[in-house]
């Protein structure tokens, strides 16, 4: 069954535990926590001391998505605040290989993550070194934008990569996806779909939880 990874970059702020206990009580696995420096992407979100505030109170693996400049300089920190996976942009690394030993090195799970344009050729590397990849599929910086189509190619490649290499690594889908398009997804092989709008974008998050998963079978 697909995990599913509600991004609080949709939830309400001002009522930001709240909401993430009611994806937490509807089952969802993993949140997904946006990091967004306003230099890498254009638009700033939230710091470790928001991590640190929920992780008291939040039992779901946190899947931190950094999606800023220098990110080897801010991993202790989210490390420190409870991340259980963090994930780094390939664009936003000058070494790759480093960045990934420097989150494995806190005894976490490391991953990588490729914008749309970005080939996979770019982690053929580092492949087996990762607990996942994380594929967008939207240009980041944003919830609620439509999901780029030629990223199905992409999960299916990267999924073929993967299972002839006997790997363990999880493939997380990110970026538009919806009850209409899950099925594709989760068809194409991924094990962990990201969704905000779809999730916190609705009144009842209990249906809307339901809804991804009966549209995903
Ligand atoms: O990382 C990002 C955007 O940069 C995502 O995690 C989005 O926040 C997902 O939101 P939806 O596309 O599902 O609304
Ligand atoms: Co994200």
């Amino acid at each position: 069954m697909v995990k599913l990874a509600p991004s609080i970059l949709s939830a309400d702020f001002a009522r930001l535990l709240e909401d993430v206990k009611k994806v937490e009580k509807a089952g969802c696995e993993y949140l997904h926590i946006d990091v967004m420096d306003g230099h890498f992407v254009p638009n700033i979100t939230l710091g470790p001391g928001i991590v640190k505030s929920l992780r008291k109170d939040v039992n779901m693996v946190f899947d931190a998505h950094l999606m800023i400049e220098n990110p080897d300089k801010y991993i202790k920190e989210f490390v420190d605040a409870g991340c259980d996976i963090i994930t780094v942009h390939v664009e936003a690394c000058t070494h790759l290989h480093r960045t990934i030993q420097n989150i494995k090195s806190y005894g976490i799970k490391a991953g990588v993550v490729l914008n749309p344009a970005t080939s996979l050729d770019t982690i053929k590397y580092v492949l087996d070194d990762v607990d996942m990849v994380l594929l967008m599929s939207v240009n980041p910086g944003f919830g609620g934008q439509s999901y780029i189509p030629c990223v199905t190619e992409k999960i299916k490649e990267l999924r073929k990569m993967i299972d002839e290499r006997g790997l363990n690594v999880e493939i997380e889908v990110d970026g538009g996806v919806k009850p209409s398009n899950i099925k594709e997804v989760v068809d194409a092989g991924a094990d962990v779909c990201v969704a905000g709008s779809a999730i916190f974008g609705h009144e009842d998050i209990d249906e809307a939880v339901k809804a991804l998963r009966e549209n995903a079978k």
